[in-house]
Parts: structure tokens; sequence; C-alpha cells
């Protein structure tokens, strides 16, 4: 195990940083490009490694019949749509912790759509063989409550069906903002995607005229923890270029969330400043159902300036890279934080206090960099610092940038 002593005498984060290509965006229009418009040039792509493994996958796919989408989610879930959308037998697998994230509701969508997919192990999770072919389309249920990458997944491939798609869907839908981005995307390429209610709607369109390039956007859970330094730090002077003023990315809801921690944002030119500015008052709830991969920039910001604030809307976090909210409590309470956890929230209690700690991630790159703002007032140690490339490969590099000290040992 390697671990990083994280320190940063000065207190002070002034600099420049050019983030990662959202891997959200990235892994959208790798999956659109691929089944839609081959000859699209995409620009400003995600480094992570997540968006790497689609493309590896996108490339090897034709040839190799046992694929791996190794701990990405979106790439799991959009080429098993994309899997059952094209001519041929595949088994399509993922790391030992993708075994243990379910899929059942986009499988049992795909298979209602006259796709023929097997659980190779347990029922409802990776390993799948997929047999894949054209497929009808039509109208669809589904259960919206355990992810929203099913429901995108099935978004991007709903224009090469034969009828379309109509995806209705009952109860909690859960990372909405997401489904919203799926929509944005993809009426960037010119389709046609109308989303009301609980509803989806898109006809089949596969003649149109597409954009030759498609830029995308730098990641906003990436800036997210440059929001949370700046909470952090005595100073703070932070641009981060390339953004757009009004972004479809749910978490550039981040900064109204930090408000209350002393730090604001100005759109300049093409970016963002961040800056410390008078904090506004605590609310005594945040939810964060829309939200959730902002869950380890905000808690541990929150429970280090010592605020008694519930966190709600947590349920999907404990079936993501890691369970979130065990992960964030146990961690936390290395420092003396008192929280108390349910199925779906996490109330912060107080008594935190700096210390040097060794904080283990969970095979979780957000646990990593949401930890890694903390080192502005103790220093403290991250384990397995590696894990930051499962989105955002240079993240210490960027650390060194604002003045941070790394010592890996
Ligand atoms: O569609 C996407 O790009 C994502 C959707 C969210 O997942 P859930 O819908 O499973 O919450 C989010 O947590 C993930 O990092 C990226
Ligand atoms: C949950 C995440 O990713 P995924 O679900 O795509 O593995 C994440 O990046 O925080």
């Amino acid at each position: 195990m390697t671990k990083l002593r994280l320190s940063h005498p000065s207190g002070i984060v002034r600099g420049r940083i050019q983030l990662p290509g959202s891997k959200s965006e990235s892994n959208r229009f790798l999956i659109l490009k691929a089944l839609y418009a081959p000859e699209m040039q995409l620009s400003g792509l995600s480094d992570s490694k997540d968006s790497e493994i689609l493309q590896q996958l996108l490339a090897s796919y034709p040839n190799q019949k046992e694929l791996n989408a190794g701990d990405a989610g979106t790439a799991m879930r959009f080429f098993t749509a994309f899997l059952a959308t094209q001519k041929g037998e595949w088994i399509l697998d993922g790391s030992e912790r993708m075994r243990e994230r379910p899929i059942a509701p986009l499988v049992k969508a795909l298979s209602d759509l006259g796709a023929e997919i097997e659980y190779l192990e347990k029922q409802g999770f990776p390993p799948l063989k997929i047999k894949g072919r054209k497929l009808k389309g039509g109208l669809l249920h589904i259960d919206a409550s355990l992810s929203s990458q099913y429901l995108s997944a099935l978004m991007m491939i709903a224009p090469s069906l034969e009828q379309g798609l109509e995806m209705r869907w009952a109860g909690q839908p859960v990372s909405m903002p997401y489904i919203y981005l799926t929509a944005n995307c993809m009426r960037r390429m010119g389709f046609k995607v109308f989303v009301l209610g609980n509803e989806v709607r898109i006809p089949a369109q596969t003649e149109l005229d597409f954009p030759k390039q498609m830029t995308v956007e730098p990641d906003w859970s990436a800036a997210s923890y440059w929001l949370a330094m700046a909470a952090l730090a005595q100073e703070a002077e932070i641009y981060l270029p390339g953004f757009r003023q009004f972004s479809m990315q749910g978490d550039s809801i981040v900064a109204q969330l930090m408000a209350p921690l002393g730090v604001d944002q100005t759109f300049i030119g093409s970016g963002i400043r961040i800056h410390k500015a008078e904090a506004l008052p605590i609310p005594t709830q945040i939810n964060l159902l829309d939200t959730p991969d902002l869950s380890q920039t905000l808690i541990p910001a929150y429970a280090a300036k010592g605020h008694s604030v519930q966190f709600t809307g947590l349920q999907t976090l404990r079936i993501k890279e890691t369970d979130r909210i065990a992960a964030l409590q146990k961690e936390l309470q290395k420092f003396g934080q008192q929280s108390e956890v349910g199925k779906d929230f996490l109330h912060l209690k107080g008594g935190f206090q700096t210390s040097l700690q060794s904080i283990a991630t969970y095979g979780d790159h957000r646990m990593a960099m949401g930890f890694a703002a903390l080192a502005l007032l103790h220093p403290i140690e991250i384990e397995n610092p590696e894990v930051v490339g499962k989105s955002y490969p240079a993240f210490w590099e960027h650390c060194k940038v604002l003045g941070f000290e790394l010592e890996e040992f």
C-alpha cells in the first residue's frame, strides 16, 4: 500500500487549474459517437480511467468476446445497452465491486425491449452474457430509484430503435440532473428528446446531419474539490478555465452549497474564479439526491468547519465505488467527529478536531479527493492515493500547483 502525506504550510491557495473534461459528458459522447456519428471529433475528453475503459471497450468489442468494464459504473451500464443493440454475443464483466453494484433494472428494461441477457453468476449483477440484436423499442416502465445511469443508457440507444422509446418511471427518481445532461448531450447532436415529468420520449432518428465537432466541458465534480479547498484555506484565489456559464452538469450547483462556508465563484471570460466571500447562514439540512457525487466534497468540509448539518438524499451512496455513507462516517470518526447515519442520511453532530490521521480510501477516488482538503488545517495521510485516477488522474499534481506539499511513502 502506498500512502501520501499531505500538508499545506502557507494555507494560501492561489493558482490556475486546467481540469479534466467531464467524465459524464465524455462517456455519453463516446457512446453516441460510436452509435451514430463515427466521424464526429471530440475535444476536451476526460483523461479519467473510466473514460479510458469505455474507449477500450468500444475499440475491442468487434473482435473480443469477453469484456471488462472494471470499476466504471457509467461504462458498465452504457456499454451493456450499447451491446444489446449490436449483432453478436458477448460476456461483460466488471471489477469485484462492480459485481456488487446492481444492474437488474437496466437488464429487465433491455429484455422487455427484446434483448437476450443472462446473469452468469449472481442474479441482478454482472457478469452478463449479452446476445445483441436490432431492438424494436416502444413503451417501457423502469425503476429509477437506484441509479439514473440505467435511464441514460436507454435514452442513448433510443434513436436507433425501430419505434424509438417511450420510457416512464414511478416513485422517486435519483440523480435527475444526469438525465437532463443525457438529454442535453443528445440535443446538441441534433436528436429530438422530450423529458416530461416522469417520462422520456425519444423518436427513432438515425439519419441526422450530426455536428463535425463536439467539445466536452471540464468536470464540475472535479471542480468541487477546489471549492472545498477555498473553504478551508486562509486565503484563496483559484481560476478554472473552460466552463460554460450555464452548465448542464448538476454538480455545478456546488458553489451554492459551499456559499455557507464562505466561498463564492464568479464567471469570468470562459472560466470560474473561486474566492473567499462572506459566509451565508448554515442550513440545518442539505439534500444531495440530485448530486450524490458532491457528498464526499461537502461532508468533510462542513465537518471540519464544525457545523452540525443533516445531509439527506444519500441512498445511492451505498451502491457506488464503496458504501460511501459508511466510509465517510468511519473516516470522520478518526477526527472525533460524531455522526448519526441511516439508509439515506448522514447527520454531522460536532466534535471534529484536526490531527494527523491516516485516511483509508476504500478504492474510491472521491474519498481521497474529498479528504485532501483537510490538509489545509493540519497534515494528513491518504492511503492508496492512486485511486484518484478513476476520474481525475492529475489531482495530486494540481495540489502541488496550489501549494500543497506531498510526500509518498
Ligand atoms: O450518468 C452519470 O454520468 C453519472 C450518474 C450518477 O450515478 P447514479 O445515477 O447511479 O447516482 C453519478 O453518481 C455518477 O458518478 C455519474
Ligand atoms: C459514482 C461514480 O461513478 P460510477 O457510478 O460511474 O462508477 C463517481 O464517479 O463518483
